[in-house]
């Protein structure tokens, strides 16, 4: 950065560096592509557009298939559509991973497409979730991917910045996902509309933790969820953190917020609005028919643990389903080799195939009329897991599963049995 130039938020850092020039909020930039993700259920119009171009992919090794959406395929017209992606990323040698490897945005991170400074683009709206590792990830539609696919580039508008900072600690009981909530209700279910998210919250966050912050930004209507990386949590990052990806001192936002960790408590998103957040005491006591723990939000190997915390040595209500799905194949072997799963499955959990599950309303889980679901994802919108007059409420990993317990939304608290003596 010259001296001359202005100090710039990491957005305008990143697109800057990938298109080679100088840019701020409101510029055009053309910037290259480090990773292109293609999801099982956009995938026939993303090749359908590449073949009406009479294009392939430029980068076949930037470019990712994920079959996870509806997997394994629940029926023949999602499972042709599967095939056609298998086939197109063997013929022409991209990658592909097939039912059962996990959700996109999981697999991706795990597999270090996704790294700080990178531009990664999905065919799903929850690419955010890549700024966890300082990545600028954000979805597109199947032609601007398709684009993307061919080129190796793609144009955007240069975002303007919002500022969140943490601060305090959070307390015991309460975790990221709380915050996460917390900070959507702040923001407005379009309080961020095309702006980046730039997360301030020194080394408070792991890894996925982050995710689940940076995952979490698109509910806010937000183009890019991008965590600023501090202090000790620099190392679980993965790789080299490059200096030119830091926000400068004195970059300009369009706003900013504080979010004290220690007043919160356990939050929680009522129907049909993800900023429509509430303490989870004021939701006490409400029959639960479904609770869905795992997705791209809360379905990693800590979130497992968080539930098993509150499950070890309980069993699920007897009027509800607890459905837990891993978020990936690393996941559910991880669950598995350290004895989380069994402890699930002991206190009354039903497992699932690596991907989405249950997330929106496809497979696996679909919602009756009148059902309402506990689920630790990140969409509550009407119909979102089955019929229009179903209810889902967004939770925690430990929330989620005290509730299965209570067969009523609850805290993992009120588990706590007083013997009379
Ligand atoms: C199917 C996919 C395109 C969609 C998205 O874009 O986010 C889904 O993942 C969701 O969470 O609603
Ligand atoms: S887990 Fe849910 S939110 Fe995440 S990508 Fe899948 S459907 Fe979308």
């Amino acid at each position: 950065m010259t001296p001359n130039q202005p100090p710039r938020t990491m957005a305008e850092k990143i697109l800057s560096a990938r298109s080679g020039k100088f840019v701020s909020a409101g510029d055009l930039a053309v910037v290259e592509v480090d990773q292109v993700m293609i999801v099982d259920s956009i995938a026939q119009s993303v090749i359908k557009v590449l073949a009406d171009l009479e294009a392939t992919p430029k980068f076949p090794e930037r470019v990712s298939f994920v079959i996870d959406h509806v997997a394994p395929a629940s029926t023949v017209s999602v499972a042709e559509a599967q095939k056609e992606a298998r086939e197109y990323a063997s013929a022409h040698g991209c990658r592909l991973f097939d039912v059962g490897r996990g959700i996109c945005h999981q697999v991706l991170m795990e597999e270090g497409l996704a790294r700080p400074g990178w531009i990664v683009l999905g065919s799903d709206s929850h690419s955010t979730t890549y700024g966890a590792v300082g990545a600028f990830g954000t979805g597109m539609g199947a032609t601007d991917i398709a684009l993307a696919a061919a080129s190796g580039k793609t144009w955007l508008k240069v975002p303007e910045s919002v500022k969140v900072t943490f601060a305090g600690d959070l307390r015991p009981g309460v975790s990221a996902k709380d915050a996460a909530l917390e900070m959507i209700r702040v923001l407005g279910a379009d309080g961020a509309t095309y702006m980046s998210v730039e997360i301030h919250a020194g080394d408070r966050f792991t890894r996925g933790e982050r995710m689940t912050l940076a995952n979490l930004c698109v509910e806010a209507g937000a183009k890019c969820g991008l965590a600023v990386p501090g202090g000790e949590v620099l190392s679980d990052y993965g790789y080299d953190f490059p200096s030119w990806v830091y926000p400068d001192e004195g970059a300009t936002y369009l706003r900013e917020v504080t979010i004290d960790l220690s007043a919160l408590q356990p939050r929680m998103s009522a129907p049909s609005e993800v900023d429509n957040v509430h303490d989870v005491s004021a939701l006490r006591g409400l029959k639960v028919d479904q609770v869905f723990i795992g997705t791209c939000t809360n379905g990693r190997l800590e979130d497992l643990h968080a539930a098993a915390d509150v499950l070890q040595g309980q069993r699920v209500a007897p009027h509800t389903r607890l459905l837990v799905i891993p978020a990936s194949s690393v996941v559910m072997e991880q669950a598995m080799a350290d004895g989380t799963l069994l402890t699930l499955m002991q206190a009354g959990a039903i497992l699932g195939t690596p991907g989405c599950g249950p997330c929106m309303g496809r497979h696996q889980g679909v919602l009756a009329p009148g059902e309402v679901c506990v689920s630790t994802s990140n969409r509550n919108f009407i119909g979102r897991m089955g019929a229009a007059e179903s209810k889902v409420y967004l939770a925690s990993p430990a929330v989620a599963a005290a509730t299965a317990v209570l067969g009523h939304i609850g805290l993992p608290e009120d588990l706590k049995v007083t013997v009379a003596s």
